[in-house]
């Protein structure tokens, strides 16, 4: 349904070039739930801003192709990606009050997507609102469609971005950091909606997340990301239960665990590069143990190791 192609993008700010995606390939098939993991900077949110036409006007696609059934997003005029964008592709952020009117009633916000998207009048408008609130498990709707976003909880604002996202409804959905301002348990239920409309209505989901625990509770496949660039990917288990990038398994070392509970944590040494000017060879190798001098001379592509799994790896090649 969705293939990226070689993409690359650079922002031109007052320091210079920022490579932030380079060279980035993955698809998304109808239904499927993809997770996109790393460490703040390595591309995940730029990633998703690029595949609704979002990026900040310092941006510079400098290569590749985001074809969405066919049509390439990146040649398409800006009218038909916005009305692509809310039809076709929703999408839910970290923060719900960003894609919330402030002064208008929930009831409201909902009646005027719904009409954008249906030929439908006021009543039974009103009607689809409510079951829209039902839908994300809205307890008594009737009273939240009349409610204003400051009267809600964090989790149940984010349930009402959800209801405004599904109510087109897209055949693919982009939740970047949907749960992160969020406490557990909250986290777990807006966890459990999103899987339930996934299976309920097909809709594919590209959940963007520095969570691995999000991840496995809900991907079907996992791509991890590190300075601009994929590095890993696979089906979840695999990628969490074998991994294959020495930056995957130094993420999965560093998670707390109950078991060694008197063991300090690991973190990752050293620090992410910089993408004004990142490393010749793998993006990693500053911060790897297991460093060879091909490492530093050339960078590894994505390449399969086994099944549907790829690492971009020296380790796992015999040859440049
Ligand atoms: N408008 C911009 N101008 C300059 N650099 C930018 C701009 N937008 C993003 N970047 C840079 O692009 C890189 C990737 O940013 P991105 O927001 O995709 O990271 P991320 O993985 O989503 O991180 P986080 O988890 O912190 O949101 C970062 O180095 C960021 O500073």
């Amino acid at each position: 349904m969705l293939d990226i192609k070689n993409l690359s993008i650079e922002f031109n700010d007052l320091n210079g070039k920022v490579k932030a995606l380079r060279n980035i390939n993955f698809h998304i098939e109808q239904g499927e739930i993809v997770g996109v993991v790393g460490e703040s900077g390595s591309g995940k949110s730029v990633t998703a801003l690029s595949i609704l036409g979002l990026l900040d006007e310092n941006a510079h696609i400098s290569n590749g192709s985001i074809t969405y059934h066919d049509q390439n997003l990146l040649e398409m005029n800006p009218k038909d990606i916005q009305s692509l964008r809310g039809k076709k592709i929703g999408m839910v952020f970290q923060e719900p009050m960003t894609a919330l009117h402030p002064t208008m009633k929930i009831g409201q916000q909902l009646m005027k997507v719904i009409r954008q998207h249906k030929k439908v009048n006021k009543k039974e408008a009103d009607r689809f609102a409510i079951e829209a609130l039902k839908d994300v498990h809205i307890h008594h709707p009737e009273k939240v469609a009349k409610q204003y976003p400051f009267e809600l909880s964090g989790g149940m604002r984010q349930r009402v971005v959800i209801a405004l996202a599904m109510s087109s409804p897209p055949e693919l959905l982009l939740a970047d950091e949907p749960t992160t301002a969020l406490d557990v348990t909250v986290q777990s239920e807006i966890l459990n909606l999103m899987k339930e409309l996934n299976q309920k209505r097909n809709t594919s989901i590209l959940l963007i997340t520095h969570d691995l625990g999000v991840v496995s509770q809900l991907c079907d496949r996992t791509i991890v990301m590190y300075a601009g660039q994929i590095v890993e990917t696979g089906l979840t288990f695999d990628v969490l239960h074998s991994p294959k990038h020495p930056y995957t398994k130094a993420l999965l070392n560093s998670l707390p665990d109950l078991k060694k509970q008197d063991q300090p944590l690991e973190a990752i040494e050293g620090e992410v590069p910089d993408l004004r000017n990142p490393p010749v060879g793998c993006p990693f190798n500053s911060r790897c143990k297991h460093t060879m001098p091909v490492c530093h001379e050339h960078d590894p592509k994505l390449e399969i190791c086994e099944g549907n799994h790829y690492v971009a790896c020296w380790l796992r090649r015999d040859k440049v």
